[in-house]
């Protein structure tokens, strides 16, 4: 009988916390977003087309029917091989890992076929048409996954850490998505192939967030992925399986969300930024300017903390005093909130110092952080009705900026025929508090 299992997993903002999440002493504020990447498992468990081994085919129908196909034989630690020249190095890690992690018998093993689909906000939608069911829509192109803009919400630790839940769903059919036990076995082997991917290891904030959903977050020591064995080494398996199972990897990823009455806007601007540069620059002026380097990202730290004690209060308000809450998010909304409400200012303080030190390191490094075009589109959005606070998420740059506003603010409304936003696609998304999800496979079926 032929099997289904599907299971999403959402994209991501990193508020605060930039650079310094890098390592493991400091905290980040990630929040995840609707825009969800999906992944469908497929086996007819009588079905073997190889007899060197077993096939896993990897489609993305969205971009222009893309396709990779792995042939596993099961020689040297499950390493695959692509059929058609085709490179995916995200899907090509995701399959390696769960491989070695699961060791299935390559003989009794059917081939797999998995589909992926991704939310319309991952990608500049340019030229796409939408194709749609009853459950889900999606946004066709005429491009391959590498020709269509991305807008920067990690469309890759999605893809990896989906990818991995419905193999390992597969490998593992008592696999279950909402269990803490199931999430820390994605989390941990998505973490893997993606450095791998990626061929260094990030902060990993995305696929927390991926997994988790939106979080407080604190790294793990980067040394447990870096001192892996070499792909093709005879204990990978061993050393990956003792990571994976037995390690205590440390990190923090605590589960939080915007208070109600208050949502995320991204606003998309252009896709320029390169993190790694960045990241080079930052990582170079940091060494070359210590210890006032270390002063600014303790004061930035305090900063972060500062934002998350205010959000964390906003939250306690709502809940012990609704009738005041109403009237904070009510003067958010005709601009006259300040003064009268300390958590506001609380955030609204925090964020400006932050993004006042980020500003310092922008000039000192030549690392474009908060680029004064961004610094411009920001204080001209906290003049927007409804908007608490606004920062460039992540590594910062040119590509985006992340607003807090209330729900009934209306930015697209707010700012059509306004030239000072001219530059910016605002995405048609929210926070969401849920990281991986099991999905129902019926949905994804007969999309016109
Ligand atoms: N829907 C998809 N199907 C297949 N591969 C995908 C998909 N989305 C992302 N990817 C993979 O992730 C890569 C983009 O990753 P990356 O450059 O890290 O961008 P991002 O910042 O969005 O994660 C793509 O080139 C592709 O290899
Ligand atoms: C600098 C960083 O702390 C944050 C980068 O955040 P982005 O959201 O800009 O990341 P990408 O999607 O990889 O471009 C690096 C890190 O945490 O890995």
């Amino acid at each position: 009988m032929v099997e289904s299992r599907a299971f999403s997993a959402p994209g991501k903002a990193l508020l605060v916390g930039g650079y310094l999440v890098l390592e493991p002493k400091y905290v980040s504020y990630v929040v995840a977003l609707s825009s969800r990447m999906h992944a469908i498992v497929t086996v007819d468990p009588t079905c073997n087309s190889n007899n060197d081994g077993f096939e896993v085919t990897v489609q993305s129908s969205q971009f222009n029917d893309e396709k990779w196909v792995y042939l596993i034989d099961g020689s040297n630690n499950y390493a695959s091989q692509e059929l058609y020249g085709s490179q995916n190095k995200f899907i090509e890690k995701v399959l390696f890992n769960v491989l070695n992690l699961c060791s299935p018998d390559i003989s009794k093993t059917p081939d797999l076929a998995v589909e992926i689909f991704s939310d319309a906000a991952y990608h500049s939608q340019v030229g796409s048409i939408v194709k749609q069911n009853k459950f889900k829509e999606f946004c066709f192109h005429k491009k391959g996954i590498a020709d269509v803009p991305k807008t920067g919400l990690g469309s890759s630790a999605g893809l990896v850490t989906v990818l991995t839940a419905s193999l390992l769903s597969f490998f593992q059919p008592s696999f279950n998505a909402q269990s803490t036990q199931g999430l820390n076995l994605v989390h941990k082997i998505a973490q893997v192939a993606h450095c791998q991917a990626q061929g260094k290891v990030g902060s990993g904030f995305d696929v927390a967030a991926a997994t988790f959903g939106s979080a407080l977050y604190q790294r793990f020591e980067p040394a447990l992925i870096n001192d892996l064995p070499a792909a093709d080494d005879p204990n990978y398996q061993l050393a990956l399986k003792n990571l994976v199972n037995k390690v205590e990897w440390g990190y923090r990823a605590e589960p939080v969300s915007l208070p109600k009455g208050l949502r995320i806007v991204m606003g998309d601007v252009n896709s320029g930024s390169e993190t790694t540069k960045l990241v080079a620059k930052v990582n170079t002026w940091y060494k070359e300017n210590l210890p006032r380097s270390l002063d600014i990202y303790k004061t930035i730290d305090t900063y972060n903390r500062a934002f998350i004690e205010g959000i964390s209060d906003l939250e306690l308000l709502s809940q012990k005093n609704l009738e005041e809450y109403t009237t904070l998010l009510k003067a958010l909304n005709s601009r006259n909130a300040p003064d009268s409400f300390p958590a506001i200012n609380k955030v609204r303080d925090a964020v400006e110092g932050i993004r006042r030190n980020f500003r310092i390191i922008t000039e000192e490094s030549g690392a474009d952080i908060e680029p004064y075009v961004q610094t411009k589109l920001l204080d001209n959005s906290l003049k927007l009705d409804g908007v608490l606070t606004g920062m460039v998420p992540g590594a910062g740059g040119y590509d985006a900026i992340a607003l807090v506003t209330t729900e009934s603010s209306e930015l697209p409304i707010q700012t059509k025929n306004n030239p000072n936003f001219a530059s910016v696609t605002w995405l048609n998304l929210h926070q969401e508090s849920m990281g991986i999800l099991e999905e129902n496979p019926s949905h994804y079926i007969d999309l016109v």
